[in-house]
């Protein structure tokens, strides 16, 4: 089978490739940091300019190139965040190779899942990776700052194309998908770079901040901190995964690092507000971006106590769009407020509430399926074409005009200005005894109690008819842990008897997931009601 053996197609120039976008605004400064990450020795922090990012872009473009890879061919690259996984996913955008991010942390076996459904012609792990067994139709190789070390060559191959388009995959999320096989979300450059156009307006970010991002690369959210740091010129704080769990070195290593933002999820505040409040009002934060779930009224307040200054952006949005809104958490948070809004779209995109029926909802109060027009959707759910089928479909408003929008599956209702207010996913609505149970509502009770210092509540399937009604709390340090009997009692004075948790655990933390939110799977298992 003859080889193409002409040079491989680079990306041309198109602005609607993420290498271009994202290389564009620090062009002019090259001498600024890109990528701020902990030195090699373990102690303090090394930088990474902006010309130096570039030239490791240009040396990673140049072997991957010499590879014979075609257009289209996935990349996966297990690593953490840092300046060369940074360069490495931008000399993927730049020859076309849609970039597959999987953590250090990733379960072999889940590796193994991810790679039989996107078939890579590369895997990539750092030259301190360990991880082995990768199947034999697999190139591999290992990357550090100098280059490429390939260890198996990828097979070869036909390259049929010649260029690099705007529709073509950046990128392909997997997420742990509800059925339990990973979902690839595939997501084009155009999607993507009119994405950060539209996020770029809201002048977010200046060129002179340093943008802490905190999830693993696996999470978009990662890639949204590096595409919105890279984008304004600024630059990126690579947090190192075990500084997360210990508070004091987690703000520690912002400290040195000099942080100015810091994105993500809000389990990350929990430890950090329990056990270091002072250390965190000491760091003056200029912003802290959110996303992910709703951040727990409680301790957003305990949060805007320490650091009044910071300006708080409740982000909302799936993976299928990136992010959706971006919206000012009010400073401080109104005594009486019930929940967070998650505003309007970004500019260059809306959203609408529709029933079941697809019908509009627009009634103040009234609760709808969140739909996304705009030009940032996703392609679609890799190998997956009944899943995308349910995904993007055609326009609730107009179906005629062929236009197709993200059904997000989230259930939300409108304030008089029409912002929008998240209510739960449409699959975990909460029926009991006929019932609507709002579980904010019951987690805002549980943080009533004096010295709750997190909560959370779910329902669970009952072994009768009706599911089951749990809540799990966390006291602050130092309080003791209350009977559940008393914190059933607390709860029963304000709330209907079909909101009284019917089990409920106080735990020393909460577990979360991968991606750091609350892992609702895991209490699942904790709990004794029969199911
Ligand atoms: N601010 C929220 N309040 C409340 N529920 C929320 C919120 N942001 C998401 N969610 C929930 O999380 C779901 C999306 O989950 S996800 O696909 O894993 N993606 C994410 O969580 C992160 C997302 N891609 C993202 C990345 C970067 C910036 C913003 C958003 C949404 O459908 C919501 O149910």
């Amino acid at each position: 089978m003859s080889v193409n053996k002409k040079r491989p197609a680079r990306v041309r120039n198109t602005v609607d490739n993420l290498y271009r976008h994202l290389m564009e605004a620090g062009a002019a400064t090259p001498g600024k940091p890109a990528v701020i990450e902990l030195a090699d020795s373990g102690d303090g922090v090394a930088t990474t300019s902006y010309g130096q990012l570039r030239e490791r872009v240009e040396t990673y473009a140049d072997e991957l190139g010499d590879l014979g890879l075609d257009v289209g061919d996935r990349v996966v690259l297990e690593s953490d965040t840092s300046a060369s996984a940074i360069a490495l996913y931008l000399a993927c955008c730049l020859l076309g190779l849609p970039f597959v991010p999987v953590s250090p942390e990733t379960p072999t076996k889940r590796l193994l899942s991810i790679i039989d459904s996107a078939r890579p012609a590369l895997y990539l792990q750092t030259v301190h990776g360990v991880r082995d067994g990768i199947p034999p139709e697999v190139g591999t190789a290992r990357f550090g700052p100098d280059g490429l070390t390939v260890g198996r060559a990828p097979q070869p191959r036909i390259r049929h194309r010649r260029e690099v388009v705007p529709t073509d995959p950046a990128y392909i999320i997997f997420t742990s998908g509800t059925t339990g096989r990973p979902k690839g979300v595939v997501m084009s450059h155009r999607a993507n770079t009119a994405f950060f156009r539209a996020v770029r307006g809201l002048g977010l970010l200046t060129p002179d901040d340093r943008v802490a991002t905190t999830s693993p690369l696996q999470f978009d959210f990662s890639l949204l901190d590096i595409g919105m740091a890279l984008g304004a010129g600024a630059t990126v704080v690579a947090v190192p995964r075990d500084r997360l769990r210990w508070p004091r070195r987690f703000l520690g290593f912002l400290r040195d690092a000099g942080a100015t933002h810091v994105h993500g999820v809000p389990s990350i505040w929990r430890p950090v507000l329990r056990t270091e409040p002072d250390a965190l009002a000491e760091l003056r934060l200029r912003g802290v971006l959110f996303c992910g779930e709703e951040f727990p009224l409680g301790e957003l307040r305990r949060f805007q106590e320490l650091s009044p200054s910071t300006r708080i952006i409740n982000c909302y949005g799936a993976t299928e769009s990136m992010a959706c809104s971006f919206t000012d958490v009010p400073a401080p948070l109104p005594e009486d407020l019930e929940r967070l809004s998650i505003g309007f779209a970004h500019p260059g995109a809306e959203m609408m509430l529709a029933d079941e029926r697809g019908r509009p909802v627009t009634r103040p109060g009234d609760v709808g399926e969140i739909y996304l027009r705009g030009p940032s959707l996703f392609s679609g759910y890799w190998n997956d074409p009944e899943a995308t089928r349910a995904a993007l479909v055609p326009d609730p408003l107009n179906p005629a005009s062929g236009q197709i929008v993200f059904r997000t599956g989230d259930l939300a209702h409108q304030g008089p200005d029409g912002e929008m207010y998240f209510r739960s996913r449409a699959d975990s609505q909460v029926q009991i005894r006929g019932n609507r149970v709002e579980l904010a509502e019951v987690q805002r009770r549980l943080m009533d109690f004096p010295g709750v210092a997190a909560a959370v509540a779910m329902v669970v399937p009952g072994s009768g008819s009706d599911p089951v009604l749990c809540a799990f709390a966390v006291m602050e340090r130092g309080v003791p842990e209350p009977g559940r009997r008393e914190l059933r009692a607390h709860c029963a004075e304000a709330l209907p008897d079909y909101m009284v948790p019917q089990e409920l655990h106080v735990l020393e933390e909460l577990p979360v997931t991968e991606n750091g939110k609350v892992d609702r799977a895991v209490l699942a298992a904790r709990l004794t009601t029969p199911t």
